[in-house]
């Protein structure tokens, strides 16, 4: 992986130059501001953190370096973690390099194995997962050098050692939890001359089609990343920004993602639509899935798949989804009920509670399941661990970067009801 690294100290130099730069030009200036609603308010569009992996426009969805999602959502997962951590797309021979280096590394501790198979048996596959990483943190290359006394400058190079050592993993721990999860118990072999997500693929023995396959380095690409601010990636930063390292970081993170208004809306959406498909059928008409969608709202509940906190348009993330879904599983019964609801949501929430929905239109969420269940993977509660396999690839080039950039610890000040009462007096 020496090219990776190369790549990494290249870009931590290119971004620094570019930080000392907008510090030349106004250190103190004042670019945001943050409102008494905000403050109460999960600090929603409160610009007040910097991250260069990726970003998000309110408008045409995620970017990675200069690239929108339907220039980079034909790649594989390898090449898209080049990209978020050292800002380009590897050469031929990086790539191979880097899937070398990653094949080396693949083998999940015995004792893991016995850890996640000491759980009760209905123990929530991302509860394995987080759990899972957790093990190995005594495997932590860079606690061990920190240990023995690390320059601040070399603390992302031990943490790009923890990334790699994670990463290379997870295909087999993902795999190795559904098996025991859903299946036999029994694992199936990593196979070296399979890529990162083909091996995934081929380890959960659900299905040998090469379209599944192709599912899931579609689902390990568009789940990667989505800029500094989301529940997972800021919580693995703000726990790694107090040096705890890449395996509680990344364990911290992933307990985020399995909340429902996160990564877990994804089994949720599917949970949702396999409920429409029970008691309305498999071609239910506008009128009473419309119906079934009010109601649904009407109980208090959310519509899985729908909102977002920053975007305001049909995540591209979504489309490309469906763009798969026409072309590989049109007829499938829950691909149609998600594009219809595709087609009747965004309406109903655009009307529900008087408009305060802030944006109507699916998110990735929303079509991811149909397309798995299309292809055998039914068992929902695992697709989180799917979408946290990806997402760590954002995590870990998120936290690298920024320990190259040299951040601090994280540490927004909080204020008391009384604070924000006096200040108001104040103005
Ligand atoms: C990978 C991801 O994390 S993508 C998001 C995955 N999550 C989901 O799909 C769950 C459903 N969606 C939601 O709960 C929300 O849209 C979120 C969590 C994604 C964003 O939340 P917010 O930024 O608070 O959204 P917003 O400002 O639009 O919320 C305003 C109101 O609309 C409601 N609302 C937003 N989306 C929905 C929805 N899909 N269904 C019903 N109500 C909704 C909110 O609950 C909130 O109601 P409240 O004021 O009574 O509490
Ligand atoms: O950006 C967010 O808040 C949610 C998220 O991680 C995603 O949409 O992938």
């Amino acid at each position: 992986m020496d090219n990776l690294r190369e790549g990494i100290q290249n870009h931590i130099i290119e971004l620094q130059l570019e930080i000392d730069n907008i510090f030349a030009r106004g250190r103190n200036s004042v670019v945001s501001e943050v409102t008494v609603g905000q403050i109460y308010g999960g600090m929603r569009g409160l610009v007040a953190l910097a991250c260069n992996t990726s970003y998000v426009d309110p408008y045409s969805g995620l970017y990675i370096g200069k690239y929108t999602t339907n220039e980079f959502s034909d790649k594989l997962p390898e090449e898209i973690f080049f990209l978020l951590s050292t800002g380009k797309f590897p050469d031929k021979e990086s790539l191979a390099d880097f899937q070398n280096d990653l094949n080396k590394r693949a083998k999940v501790p015995q004792y893991t194995w016995d850890v996640l198979r000491s759980l009760p048996k209905d123990t929530h596959p991302m509860t394995m997962l987080s759990l899972g990483i957790l093990s190995m943190e005594n495997e932590s290359v860079f606690k061990k050098e920190y240990q023995k006394g690390l320059q601040k400058a070399d603390y992302w190079k031990y943490t790009l050692e923890d990334a790699m050592n994670i990463l290379a993993k997870l295909p087999e721990l993902a795999a190795g939890i559904y098996r025991i999860r859903f299946g036999d118990g029994n694992l199936i072999p990593y196979d070296s001359n399979l890529n990162w997500s083909g091996n995934l693929a081929h380890m959960l023995g659900v299905n040998d089609d090469e379209g599944f396959a192709d599912l899931m380095r579609l689902y390990l690409v568009l789940h990667c990343d989505h800029e500094g601010g989301n529940v997972s990636a800021f919580t693995s930063r703000v726990v790694n920004s107090a040096l705890s390292d890449l395996y509680y970081a990344v364990s911290a993170g992933l307990n985020g993602l399995a909340g429902p208004l996160h990564g877990l809306a994804n089994q949720e959406c599917l949970r949702f639509i396999l409920k429409i498909h029970d008691q309305l059928g498999a071609d239910p008409d506008d009128k009473e899935l419309k119906k079934y969608i009010i109601d649904t709202l009407d109980s208090g509940n959310v519509i899985p798949g729908y909102g977002h906190a920053v975007l305001r348009v049909t995540d591209p993330r979504f489309t490309a989804f469906m763009n798969f879904g026409n072309d590989n599983c049109a007829g499938n019964h829950c691909f149609k009920i998600a594009k219809k609801l595709f087609k009747l949501v965004p309406d109903i929430l655009s009307a529900y509670k008087g408009g305060k929905v802030a944006s109507p239109w699916p998110n990735v969420d929303a079509m991811s399941g149909s397309l798995l269940y299309h292809y055998g993977l039914n068992q929902f509660d695992f697709y989180t661990v799917l979408f946290g396999v990806s997402r760590v690839m954002g995590f870990c080039a998120q936290n690298i970067l920024a320990l190259g950039l040299g951040q601090p610890i994280i540490r927004p000040k909080s204020v008391t009801n009384k604070w924000v009462i006096d200040k108001l007096d104040e103005n």
